[in-house]
């Protein structure tokens, strides 16, 4: 049965005139409607995830990438600039229409995000531990020796040295700090993380390792995934399917391994004829 489902995700920036979708995507090769201006930053986007699946979400920058992965992680309700349909199995109805506290609960319990970049997911002036713990707290576990013990475990996992625990993440490495938001979003098992570019600011050989690691939890864990990257590397490594965004819409969607080998879309071809 299906984790996690979207059906036509839309997310508007400005006052829409009303031909914006029609005006803006593939065809029309631009997302800013000539009418009024207004950017649709993701338009007609449906796609699932099945449990213990990775999704990929690939695409140049501005495609729209992290507008959808905002509203898959409910960072986002549906409101005038955003519209959709967003569902997780054993959750009652569109969680884009779900109240503050539903979304809260589901964001710390059920589905994880690792923000793009790392001032929006971290606090830097607290402990790397701390700021694995808080979401731990947040999802109601109160006692300080579990608490303590569950992120010196989820440190250990990550590859981050446990010792370093009660220092401030503001004197981590970009490496190690991108590890504790992967620990942070993995704290409470949630079902679903979601990952928008979980590669920028490492260089290569610390990209590398990180993607390494993810791949190992995920698959030990059986957690599913979504991973936004421009990266089409990344993509490949970690995602079982894969989806091409460009101006705001879905252009392609497949196996990795078909969309790598054999793309249909002339957009996805130049993206891997500009890699190889
Ligand atoms: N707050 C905002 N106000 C106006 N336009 C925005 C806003 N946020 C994003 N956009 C625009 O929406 C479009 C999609 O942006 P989005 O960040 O979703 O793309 P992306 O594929 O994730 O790109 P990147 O990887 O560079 O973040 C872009 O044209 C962007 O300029």
């Amino acid at each position: 049965m299906t984790l996690l489902e979207a059906t036509d995700l839309r997310t508007v920036y400005g006052d829409s005139c009303g031909e914006c979708v029609e005006r803006t995507g593939d065809e029309a090769g631009r997302n800013q409607c000539p009418v009024c201006g207004s950017v649709v930053a993701c338009a007609d986007v449906s796609l699932d995830v099945e449990p213990g699946e990775v999704l990929g979400i690939v695409g140049e920058s501005g495609s729209g990438k992290s507008s959808v992965a905002e509203l898959l992680a409910l960072e986002r309700n549906a409101d005038a600039t955003t519209a959709g349909d967003v569902r997780l199995r054993g959750q009652d109805g569109n969680l884009l229409d779900a109240d503050y506290e539903t979304r809260h609960r589901l964001r710390t319990g059920e589905i994880g995000l690792v923000h793009q970049h790392i001032r929006d997911g971290l606090n830097l002036e607290f402990t790397g531990g701390g700021n694995v713990a808080e979401k731990l707290l947040a999802a109601g576990e109160r006692n300080f020796g579990d608490v303590r013990e569950r992120v010196r475990d989820r440190f250990a996992e990550t590859e981050i040295p446990v010792d370093r625990m009660d220092d401030p993440a503001e004197t981590y490495s970009g490496g190690m700090q991108r590890r504790v938001q992967i620990a942070r979003a993995l704290a409470t098992d949630p079902e679903v993380v979601v990952l928008d570019e979980p590669t920028t600011g490492l260089d290569v050989s610390v990209q590398a390792r990180v993607l390494d690691m993810f791949r190992r939890i995920q698959r030990e864990e059986d957690v599913a995934a979504v991973v936004v990257s421009h990266d089409l590397g990344v993509v490949r490594l970690l995602a079982d399917r894969t989806l091409v965004m460009r101006h705001g819409r879905v252009v392609e969607t497949g196996l990795t391994d078909r969309v790598m080998e054999d793309p249909h879309h002339e957009y996805t071809q130049t993206l891997i004829n500009s890699v190889i």
